[in-house]
């Protein structure tokens, strides 16, 4: 077991490392082949910005506000100039009269690197910050919000010299955190199976086992379904089976949920009924959206058990205790009140909380006043002490909320926030574990006996910046693995599985390895559940049969939905088709490259202008058949054609929503118009290929499915996509572009 362990965290670290190299290397590219002014016209700097306001955040966190105050980029409105800076943004801010990123990517990289090395002996320290980075919170037209573990002297000094010249400048950097504390969590598993006493993980050895392979799950009575008291009583068989079988799971369960089978409702059944059983559970996710849709379904009941309940039935309103860890800011706002801040305003220890944090305001204020320097650090010594004592008195409030909630959710990264670090669970549900990175649900797992997994694995995997090159090396170190007796105190089996850590890129995910490594017990590990609630039965037939060996099931409420049957929308022959064909193979409209001028590793990307402009002619005939532009997304795989398509279409209908395949993964829109791009005589597809991304491309419909496609081209050397255009011909309308 050690020395399987052992490879697999030197194998992820090594991984992770390199993704952070890239990440950080991508970054550094940008900010030194460029001006200030040139970072900020394309929205990746911000100049001349000055501090305006200060409080104190939960953790004692400085939160400060930046407005533009005067020099290079002021229009003289206040407004500032567009940006890219976004919520959950790591920033730095430097004065604005120093070169970009001067001191930074050589720290940034020397900082990754020691990070890297520190995780992989101890695991514990954590690594060097740069002085002045924030994270952005709050984002409007005049101004942006940052927090800061502890004010930066540069912007301290900024009020200072305010009235002289001067200003900040604000860059985006590299978010380390999420790779530290994946490093830390493979350190940590390494010293766990070494039996080191350092260690935080809480999980049984016999988890690790079974997530090893080193033993076969194990199940438990399963309860007969019609003896579980369902909180929904709506549930369809395939969900309750995978509910029941899950509380039965003494380690180990996975929910396979392809697109819009209620996969999300289903986990929301299971944590009711773990709740009900006095269970503890840590609800996780790879991004915050992940997290908080399974926040807001668990918070409203849904309206089948609603309607049950009304009824007489017994389905029965668990109360549940939930909190939402994690910033405020980066949550949606319907799931707010669950925050932990919302939670601490609100509980018993929170008041003294409060009043500690005025205190700390008072003393910021004073701080602002202009006075002399040994004033102000005595000022700032008093703010420390606060700080101190305000920490305290948080933490055991913090504690005090904790210890009321059955259910905590937040992101897989978020699991190893310092309010987190004594908690344990029963169970750990782990949403769109397709999504994540193993090393990243590895941060959750530490803290709980039991894991459950739901996702996809026929959608797209986590976006992985280094993974070609991850590849290529995996393979070549595959080449030269020696093929015979590994090391002394290394079994057959254990070699093998070493050996395949070799080819594990960090898009090798925790759902593929369980499933891959426990494929004998699949059939009782693992419930597919396969009745779709979002696409019309014409649409979700290629993905069927391609990836969920034609089992998928259109549930009779939108089987034959059609978006003629949607209040204001016109019954058209295009409204009244589910499935829609526009073959482009000869009207001569070929693919062009574009260079992504925002990426700095010179990615080209593709675009198609004839593809474009059948895409707006349909987009207009839906509006004009009553169809309204929210209703309706535009998606592409290439950034090249969301561009071109944002140009044409943003101006005129702004509701309408444009997007990469990837980024819609997840998402639905009563119609979807689906625009191919790649159009040339080889027979080129490049990323077309991944099947994976076209199943996400298929499935966002509910009612109406445009594919716009030079299907001659894309169909002559791919094997999975000359199917594709297959079945179009044989199952959608067809209408040719000229
Ligand atoms: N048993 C059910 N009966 C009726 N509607 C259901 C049922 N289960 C789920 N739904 C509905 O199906 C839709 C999709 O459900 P949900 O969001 O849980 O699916 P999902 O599998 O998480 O989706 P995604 O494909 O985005 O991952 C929702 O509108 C939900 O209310």
């Amino acid at each position: 077991m050690e020395p399987l362990v052992d490879a697999f965290v030197a194998r992820q670290q090594q991984l992770i490392a390199a993704e952070l190299d890239v990440e950080l290397a991508e970054v550094e590219a940008v900010q030194r082949q460029s001006t200030p002014s040139q970072l900020q016209r394309r929205g990746l700097a911000l100049r001349a910005l000055v501090p305006t306001a200060r409080r104190t955040g939960l953790g004692g966190k400085a939160i400060v506000t930046f407005e533009l105050g005067f020099g290079p980029g002021t229009r003289g409105d206040g407004r500032l100039p567009a940006h890219t800076f976004r919520v959950g943004d790591i920033v730095r801010l430097e004065p604005d009269g120093s070169a970009p990123g001067e001191r930074s990517a050589a720290r940034q990289h020397a900082a990754a690197k020691q990070a890297a090395a520190a995780a992989a002996g101890s695991g514990t320290s954590p690594p060097p910050d740069t002085d002045a980075s924030g994270v952005v919170i709050r984002v409007n037209d005049r101004s942006l919000v940052l927090a800061f573990d502890e004010e930066p002297d540069v912007v301290t000094e900024c009020d200072t010299t305010r009235r002289g010249g001067g200003g900040l400048r604000m860059l985006k950097i590299a978010n380390r955190t999420t790779y530290h504390r994946m490093t830390t969590a493979m350190a940590a598993l390494g010293q766990f199976v070494r039996h080191e006493g350092a260690h935080a993980l809480v999980c049984p050895p016999g988890l690790v086992d079974v997530l090893f392979g080193r033993a076969a799950p194990r199940m438990g009575a399963v309860p007969p379904l019609d003896a579980v008291a369902w909180t929904d009583p709506g549930l369809n068989g395939f969900q309750q089976t995978a509910v029941a079988r899950a509380l039965a799971a003494e380690h180990l369960f996975l929910i396979h949920g392809p697109p819009g089978t209620g996969k999300t409702a289903t986990c929301t059944e299971l944590i009711r009924q773990l709740v009900q059983r006095g269970q503890r559970v840590l609800v996780c996710g790879p991004s915050n959206i992940s997290v908080d849709n399974v926040l807001e379904r668990l918070e409203h009941r849904p309206p089948r058990a609603a309607a049950a309940s009304r009824a007489g039935s017994s389905a029965a309103s668990v109360k549940l205790g939930l909190v939402r860890v994690g910033h405020p800011a980066r949550v949606i706002p319907v799931v707010r009140q669950h925050t932990l801040d919302a939670r601490l305003g609100t509980s018993h220890g929170g008041g003294l909380v409060q009043d500690l944090r005025a205190e700390m305001d008072g003393v910021l204020a004073k701080i602002q006043k202009p006075k002399h320097r040994a004033e102000r650090r005595d000022l700032w010594r008093e703010h420390r002490t606060l700080r101190k004592e305000l920490r305290v008195r948080e933490a055991r409030a913090v504690e005090e909320v904790l210890a009321e909630s059955q259910v905590v959710l937040c992101t897989l990264s978020g699991a190893a926030t310092r309010v987190l670090r004594h908690s344990a669970f029963d169970v750990v549900i782990i949403d769109e574990i397709a999504q994540a990175m193993e090393a990243e649900c590895w941060i959750a797992i530490a803290k709980a006996k039991k894991v459950i997994l739901a996702g996809d694995h026929c959608q797209l995997p986590p976006t992985i910046k280094s993974d070609t090159k991850a590849k290529a090396k995996a393979k070549a170190m595959l080449r030269t693995a020696p093929a015979g007796d590994g090391p002394p105190g290394r079994d057959t089996a254990t070699e093998r599985a070493v050996q395949d850590w070799a080819s594990m890129t960090l898009e090798t995910t925790l759902f593929d390895r369980q499933r891959r490594l426990h494929k004998a017990h699949l059939s009782t590990l693992m419930t597919r559940l396969e009745i779709q609630y979002r696409m019309n039965e014409a649409i979700m037939g290629f993905s069927s049969r391609q990836f969920y060996d034609g089992k998928l099931q259109a549930d009779a409420s939108v089987r034959d939905h059609v978006l003629a049957d949607l209040p204001g929308v016109a019954r058209t022959e295009l409204t009244t088709c589910p499935l829609l064909y526009i073959d482009t193979s000869h009207a001569g409209m070929d693919e062009a490259r574009e260079a992504d001028e925002n990426d700095a590793l010179g990615t080209e990307s593709r675009l198609n202008h004839g593809e474009a402009d059948v895409v707006v002619a349909r987009l207009a005939a839906l509006v004009d058949a009553g169809v309204a532009p929210d209703q309706i997304g535009i998606i592409t795989p290439y950034a090249g054609q969301v561009g071109v398509l944002k140009d044409r279409v943003l101006d005129e209908f702004p509701a309408v929503e444009i997007s990469t395949v990837d980024g819609f993964q997840g998402r639905e829109k009563e119609a979807i118009l689906l625009s191919l791009v790649r159009s040339n005589d080889t027979g080129e597809v490049g990323f077309l290929s991944d099947t994976r991304r076209m199943n996400v491309a298929l499935t966002r419909a509910r009612r109406h499915l445009c594919v716009v496609a030079n299907g001659a081209c894309i169909g002559s050397r791919n094997a999975f996509l000359a199917q594709m255009v297959e079945w179009l011909e044989a199952e959608a309308e067809i209408e040719y572009a000229s």
